[in-house]
């Protein structure tokens, strides 16, 4: 609740808990996680998550991101966005398992409508995204990143993409496994999915969940030029096209929502899957030495 409350205050009273400010005719606003930068001529807003260490979306960096998200929607200048992130080498380490782990029922409840609501709004946003995937992406981090509708990865074979919730003892919802699908296709994601493969660049490419690797220094010079290639359409026959290819799949969440979240509840709530993240987050503890 008290969320939701900041969330209207931030989007309704303009930028109380935000900042706004004028840069060379540029305009930037920022919340603490999420800093967006706008350049006025051109429409283009570049949008970076700074949640560090690792940019995971945890619930406030989930609603500040679908915050921003939103301004930008409803700011008719700008007609596109890059995604990208502040956080050398991660682009998001997903959704955060913190949130998912060891906390009550109702908190998770709340959690999941927020991954719901980003989702929705990325997913259907009728402005052009390019994510500018400039570090690992796995899971929600990869959801973000398939979210756009062109997506540029830096040429780093440290980095890796894709949905590895098997790998964690979890499970893809059915609007993840959809959307994968829709990216690469029934087979691919079918086995890339029962795998939780994270691939590299080159993989990734090869396969079709990024639709083009370039050096790292040049990732965000080929979103800039890629977004410039988009920009020449015209909007209302992109945005109807893109409604028309995503429209089903966003409908298939929107009709269950509400059971979408008591799954996600029930499931996440277990004893054996709260061991499962308990032993993963070891892991990932570990790992550090
Ligand atoms: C049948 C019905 C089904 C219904 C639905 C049910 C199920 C739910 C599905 C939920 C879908 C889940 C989606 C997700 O996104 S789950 C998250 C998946 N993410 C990962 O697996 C990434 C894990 N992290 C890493 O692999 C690495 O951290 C890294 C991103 C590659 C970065 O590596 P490195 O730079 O070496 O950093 P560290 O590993 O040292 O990490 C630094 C600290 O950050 C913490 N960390 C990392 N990732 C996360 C995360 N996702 N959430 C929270 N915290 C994270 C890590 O533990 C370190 O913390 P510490 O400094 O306190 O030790």
């Amino acid at each position: 609740m008290a969320l939701a409350a900041a969330r209207r205050l931030l989007l309704h009273a303009g930028s109380r808990l935000g900042r706004r400010e004028a840069v060379d005719g540029a305009r930037r606003f920022a919340n603490k996680r999420v800093l967006v930068e706008t350049e006025g001529p051109a429409g283009v807003a570049v949008m970076k998550l700074r949640n560090p260490p690792v940019n995971s979306l945890s619930l406030e960096c989930l609603t500040e991101f679908t915050i921003s998200l939103e301004k930008l929607e409803n700011d008719k200048s700008i007609r596109g966005v890059i995604l990208t992130s502040e956080c050398p080498g991660i682009f998001s380490a997903g959704l955060d398992l913190l949130e998912m782990y060891g906390r009550n029922p109702a908190h998770y409840a709340e959690y999941w409508k927020n991954v719901q609501e980003l989702w929705l709004r990325l997913y259907t946003s009728n402005m052009i995204l390019v994510s500018a995937i400039n570090g690992a992406s796995p899971a929600g981090g990869c959801l973000l990143a398939l979210c756009c509708d062109y997506r540029v990865m830096a040429d780093n074979p440290k980095y890796t993409i894709g949905l590895n919730e098997s790998l964690l003892g979890i499970v893809a919802p059915f609007w993840f496994k959809d959307m994968y699908v829709n990216t690469i296709g029934h087979r691919e994601a079918e086995r890339a999915l029962q795998l939780g493969t994270l691939f590299s660049p080159a993989e990734a490419l090869k396969v079709g969940v990024v639709d083009e690797v370039v050096p790292e220094d040049q990732v965000h010079s080929k979103a800039r030029s890629v977004m410039t290639k988009w920009l020449a359409i015209p909007d209302h026959s992109r945005q109807l096209t893109k409604n028309m290819m995503r429209k089903a799949t966003a409908d298939s969440l929107i009709k269950q929502r509400e059971a979408d979240i008591q799954n996600f509840t029930s499931f996440i709530s277990k004893d054996s899957i709260q061991k499962s993240l308990h032993m993963y987050l070891e892991k990932l503890k570990q790992k550090k030495g």
